[in-house]
C-alpha cells in the first residue's frame, strides 16, 4: 500500500519541477505540479499527493503561522492573512472529567476566518495563481466557502460558492457575501454541490478548491505539525492521540501525510505516530461505518442529518487517503449523536472555549471512547476542534439559555437577583 507508514521515501521522477511532484496513491503516476490543472489521475482517477524531493525535519521550520512550514509545502509563500499558530488549550476540568493523562484543544476557530480551511487556503489559491487561473469554486457546508471567499478576494480572484440550500449556518453565509463570493444555493446536500463544482472544474469553468485538491491538504498538513511542536514543548513528547471531527476527512488525511513524511524525514518513529482518531455525527457517518466493518471503500450515505452542518457530508471524498490514516496509526472513528455534541459543546464553553457544534465533536467521541475504554487513561491527547462558535450563531443560542429582562433600574435588578 502506496500510504503504508513505513513506506520508503518515494524515487524522484523526471516530472518534478524544483523536487515537487504529484503522485497517484492508487497507480503510482506521476505529474509536474504546475503544468497543467489536474485534482485527481489522469491514468485511474485516484486521488493525488504532494511529493517532495527533500523532507525537512523540525529544524528546518522558521517563523510562526503556516508559513513557518514551507519547508513542507509546495510553495514559498502564499496568499496570506497569517493564518496558523492556532492555540493548543489547556482544559483542566474536561482533563478530569474524561479521565485521561492529558488533554489539550487545538482550537482552529481561531484562524482568521474562524475556521482551519484558511491553512489549506493559503496555499492552494497561491497555488491558483501560480497555474494562472482566474475563477475558483468550491462545495461547502460553510467554512470552506467563507475561507475561499476570503483567500479569493486577498489574491484578487472571482470566487463561485456552491451551498446546500437552507444547511448551512448564518455566520458562514455572512462571511461569503462580505467577502464577495457568487453565491449559489443548491436544492441538495454537500454531495450533491461537490458533485457539480467537480463537473464545473473538469469542463474549466473554475478551478475546484475543495480538499480533493491535493495542494489544499498541504496546507492542512501545518496542524499536525504545530500539535508535534506544542506537544513536544511542553510534554518532551508527541501526543498518543489525535482526535478530530470527520466530514470530507480532509484533516484525517492531511495530519497522516505530514505524520508519513516526518517518519520519512526520521524526524519520528513509526511506534510514535499518534493514532489518529475520527468522529462523525450519527446522522453522516460513512467513515465510522466503513472502519466498524473493516471496508476498503465507504458507503455513500445519500440521506445525511445532523444539528452540526460542517459534517453534514455522506460521502467524504478523501476516504482512501484518510482509512489507512486511521488504520496504519492504530487509531478508530466513532459516531456520537447531536445531544452529546451539544454536551461537549457546553463543556468547552465553561471552559471559555467557544466552538461551533462540529467541533464539539472531537471532544464528545474522546469522552464516548473514554467511557467505552478503548482510550486508555494514561494516553495524552489532542482533540481538533475546527469552527469558532459565532460561526453557527443559532446552535450557539440554542446550547445557552436565554437572557433574562430586568427593568431599567438597579432596584429592579437587585429584586430579580435575589428572587
Ligand atoms: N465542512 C466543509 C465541507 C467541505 O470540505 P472540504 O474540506 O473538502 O472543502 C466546509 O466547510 O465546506
Amino acid at each position: 500500500m502506496s500510504l503504508s507508514l513505513s513506506a520508503e521515501k518515494p524515487a524522484v521522477p523526471d516530472d518534478a519541477d524544483d523536487g515537487v511532484w504529484l503522485e497517484c496513491i492508487e497507480c503510482g503516476e506521476t505529474f509536474p505540479p504546475f503544468e497543467d490543472v489536474r485534482y485527481t489521475c489522469d491514468e485511474c482517477g485516484g486521488l493525488l499527493e504532494v511529493r517532495y524531493a527533500d523532507l525537512p525535519t523540525f529544524e528546518d521550520f522558521d517563523g510562526q503561522g503556516v508559513w513557518r512550514y514551507a519547508a513542507a509545502l509546495p510553495l514559498e509563500a502564499g496568499v496570506t492573512t497569517q493564518e496558523g499558530a492556532t492555540p493548543l488549550y489547556e482544559v483542566p476540568r474536561l482533563e478530569e472529567s474524561v479521565g485521561v493523562e492529558a488533554l489539550r484543544i487545538k482550537h482552529e476557530g481561531m484562524n482568521p476566518t474562524g475556521s482551519f480551511k484558511d491553512r489549506g487556503m493559503t496555499v492552494g489559491v497561491a497555488v491558483a495563481k501560480e497555474l494562472g487561473v482566474d475563477r475558483l469554486a468550491c462545495a461547502s457546508t460553510g467554512n470552506t466557502s467563507a475561507a475561499l471567499a476570503a483567500y479569493g478576494s486577498r489574491g484578487g480572484m472571482e470566487t463561485l460558492v456552491l451551498l446546500p440550500a437552507g444547511k448551512v449556518a448564518a455566520g458562514k453565509i455572512a462571511q461569503a457575501s462580505l467577502h464577495g463570493a457568487r453565491i449559489l444555493e443548491v436544492d441538495g446536500n454537500f454531495d450533491a454541490c461537490l458533485d457539480i463544482v467537480q463537473e464545473l472544474a473538469a469542463g474549466g469553468e473554475a478551478y475546484l478548491l475543495n480538499s480533493l485538491n491535493p495542494f489544499r491538504l498541504e496546507g492542512q498538513k501545518t496542524i499536525g505539525l504545530e500539535i508535534l511542536e506544542g506537544f513536544l514543548a511542553d510534554y518532551d513528547a508527541v501526543p498518543d492521540r489525535i482526535v478530530l471531527p470527520v466530514g470530507n476527512a480532509g484533516n484525517t488525511s492531511a495530519l497522516y501525510k505530514a505524520f508519513r513524511e516526518l517518519v520519512q524525514a526520521g524526524e519520528l518513529e513509526e511506534s510514535e505516530v499518534p493514532k489518529l482518531t475520527g468522529v462523525q455525527a450519527e446522522g453522516a457517518a460513512p467513515m465510522v461505518e466503513a472502519i466498524e466493518n473493516g471496508a476498503d471503500e465507504v458507503r455513500r450515505w445519500d440521506e445525511v442529518e445532523t444539528r452540526a452542518t460542517a459534517i453534514r457530508i455522506g460521502n467524504p471524498v478523501n476516504a482512501p487517503k484518510a482509512l489507512p490514516g486511521i488504520r496504519e496509526t492504530g487509531g478508530t472513528a466513532i459516531a456520537v449523536s447531536d445531544e452529546e455534541i451539544t454536551d461537549a459543546q457546553r463543556d468547552l464553553a465553561r471552559e471559555g472555549i467557544g466552538v461551533e457544534p462540529a467541533s464539539a465533536a472531537s471532544v464528545a467521541g474522546l469522552r464516548k471512547l473514554r467511557a467505552e475504554g478503548v482510550v486508555d487513561d494514561d494516553e495524552r491527547v489532542a482533540c481538533l476542534t475546527t469552527g469558532h462558535l459565532l460561526k453557527d450563531p443559532d446552535a450557539a443560542a440554542a446550547a445557552g439559555h436565554d437572557p433574562e429582562p430586568v427593568p431599567a433600574e438597579t432596584e429592579g435588578v437587585l429584586e430579580h437577583l435575589q428572587s
